[in-house]
């Protein structure tokens, strides 16, 4: 598998004049910070250790912002919005006609760039001079345990961060170089759709972006080698997922993976090993993503790196180099922007206030913007040892029987103490009712906390809060506090009150 190029941007910044501040610091001869890479991790960084007072350089080779403003979260979710909304007019619900739909592509390209446009700013090199860092234009790698270049030009620090993101792969298979697939970084420069999609990969971005494109109008076929879509999250959340992509007309083919690609006409000819083929005017890549630490000169700062070439950090984000410390998708926790966020916060403080703050994997949640979205946290949900899990259909939540929307469920697993370990929740504005689950796990709430909270009516919460009470109810229901509960109220009876 080889990392992917970058793509050539398609939204100007709204700071033309992208320029590097002095690359020497304001006072004496090092920077306290200099932070690699202004993706999310290293843009929270810069904030939060300038924010101490530190001087901090911040050094970007591309443009602040990283992967989630420019090709990840901002862009998909765009998309995504625009394909949810054809979805629900074409759809509109019983006793509901809509005229007509149709998509004027090439427009809702436009507004995906729209939206990145719009967030660009809290990003930009404007808004982190503000916050007091200083920026820096340019390539950076280490040349010693305490300095590095930034295009050959020499910077010292006490401290620094590596923040430099992971890349899209794309997996050495015949003739798929040769077809120019395009990847989370390069699809986002089309400016049409295509008529005809490959999709491979069944992970988050197979499914999202191959639900956006088939719903815009794209004929799509998604191919995965897994087993199944989405591996890790619960078998009955993939499914209803799977379902959902087959019934916007995708053409899911699970277990089976590409052979070759070959052309055929002004189109591709994929070969997968089944012994099918799929014809497609454009191939999307979404196999996983590999770290980018090659090039980093990372051996000569003494900065360690595992099998994978994931940055090797201890429980406090710091490196084999006691001066640097890493945070964000190179370090191989979970991939998602809140981690970054969070871990850049954490690595910044720890750098600049010397304190040994630790890494919590508790309760980082996930969701998958599909329709219905998959969203879930700690542990998995399917059953184990020392667990119990309590399902909610939302057949059985009024507020989706309500919104016509019950092909979801709420899942809650329970540790022997009644504590909530784990959550996954399937249905509209999942993402929003898996906030509850997050803090129960974190603060180690069990069963009978949440059930005694009220919930408002009628709400998506009502899932969480019925797989709570069914937890409590069948705890009462239990030898030892069934007779409790009878001697009690036979007490109460016989006492008159
Ligand atoms: C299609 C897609 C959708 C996604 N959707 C979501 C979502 O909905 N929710 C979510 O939480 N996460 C989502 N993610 C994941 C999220 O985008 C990443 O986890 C997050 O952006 C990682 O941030 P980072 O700071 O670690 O790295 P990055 O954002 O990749 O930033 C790294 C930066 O370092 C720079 N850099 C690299 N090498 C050097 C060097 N030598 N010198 C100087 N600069 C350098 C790069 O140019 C880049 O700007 C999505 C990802 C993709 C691809
Ligand atoms: N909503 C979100 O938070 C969100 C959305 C998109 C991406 N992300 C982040 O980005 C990361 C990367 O996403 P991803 O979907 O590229 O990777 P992934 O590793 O999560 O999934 C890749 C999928 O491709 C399959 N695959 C691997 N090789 C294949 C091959 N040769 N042919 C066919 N299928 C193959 C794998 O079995 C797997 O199902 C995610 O893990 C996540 O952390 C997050």
């Amino acid at each position: 598998m080889t990392p992917e190029p970058r793509d050539v941007p398609t939204v100007p910044m709204t700071d033309p004049a992208w320029t590097s501040d002095p690359l020497t610091p304001p006072h004496g001869a090092e920077w306290d910070l200099v932070i690699v890479g202004g993706g999310t991790a290293g843009i929270v960084a810069a904030r939060t250790a300038a924010g101490f007072g530190a001087s901090v350089l911040l050094v970007e080779r591309d443009r602040p912002g990283g992967d989630c403003l420019w090709t990840g979260c901002v862009p998909s979710k765009a998309m995504l919005a625009a394909a949810h909304s054809v979805a629900g007019m074409r759809a509109p619900g019983p006793g509901l006609h809509a005229g007509h739909v149709t998509v004027d592509g090439p427009a809702v390209l436009r507004r995906v760039q729209e939206a990145i446009a719009a967030i660009e700013p809290d990003d930009s090199p404007a808004t982190l001079r503000r916050a007091g860092a200083a920026v820096a234009h340019g390539t950076a790698r280490f040349t010693g345990p305490r300095e590095i270049t930034v295009d050959g030009t020499p910077v010292r620090f006490r401290r620094a961060l590596l923040s430099t993101g992971a890349a899209p792969v794309v997996p050495d298979i015949p003739g798929l170089r040769a077809a120019d697939p395009r990847t989370s970084e390069t699809i986002w420069s089309i400016t049409e759709l295509p008529a005809r999609l490959l999709v491979v990969g069944g992970g988050p971005i197979g499914c999202e972006l191959g639900q956006a494109f088939a719903r815009l109008g794209s004929r799509v076929t998604l191919v995965g080698s897994a087993p199944r879509l989405l591996g890790r999250e619960d078998p009955d959340a993939a499914a209803l997922v799977t379902a959902a992509l087959v019934a916007d007309g995708v053409d899911v083919r699970t277990g089976v993976a590409l052979s070759s690609v070959v052309p055929d006409g002004g189109a591709h000819r994929a070969d997968l090993d089944d012994g099918t083929e799929v014809v497609a005017d454009l191939v999307l890549v979404a196999v996983g993503r590999h770290p980018r630490t090659t090039d980093l000169g990372l051996a000569e700062a003494g900065i360690a790196v595992d099998e994978r070439g994931f940055v090797r950090v201890d429980a406090h984000l710091r490196t084999g180099n006691p001066r640097v410390w890493a945070a964000g998708d190179l370090t191989g926790y979970p991939a998602f922007t809140h981690t970054a966020g969070v871990h850049g916060t954490l690595a910044a403080t720890n750098a600049v206030l010397g304190l040994r703050g630790t890494v919590d994997t508790t309760a980082i949640p996930r969701v998958t913007f599909t329709q219905p979205e998959v969203a879930a946290v700690g542990v998995g949900t399917s059953g184990g040892p020392g667990l119990t899990v309590r399902t909610v259909q939302h057949a059985h939540v009024d507020r989706a029987v309500a919104d016509g929307a019950t092909d979801g469920f709420t899942r809650l697993a329970f540790d022997r103490r009644n504590r909530v370990v784990g959550a996954t929740i399937v249905g509209p504005r999942a993402g929003e009712s898996l906030a509850e689950a997050v803090l129960a796990i974190r603060q180690g709430l069990r069963a009978r906390d949440i059930a005694s909270a009220t919930h408002a009516y009628p709400t998506y919460g009502d899932g969480v809060w019925n797989a709570a009470i069914a937890q409590v109810r069948a705890q009462l229901g239990r030898p030892v506090p069934r007779t409790a509960v009878r001697v009690l109220a036979a007490v109460r009876r016989r006492s008159g009150r």
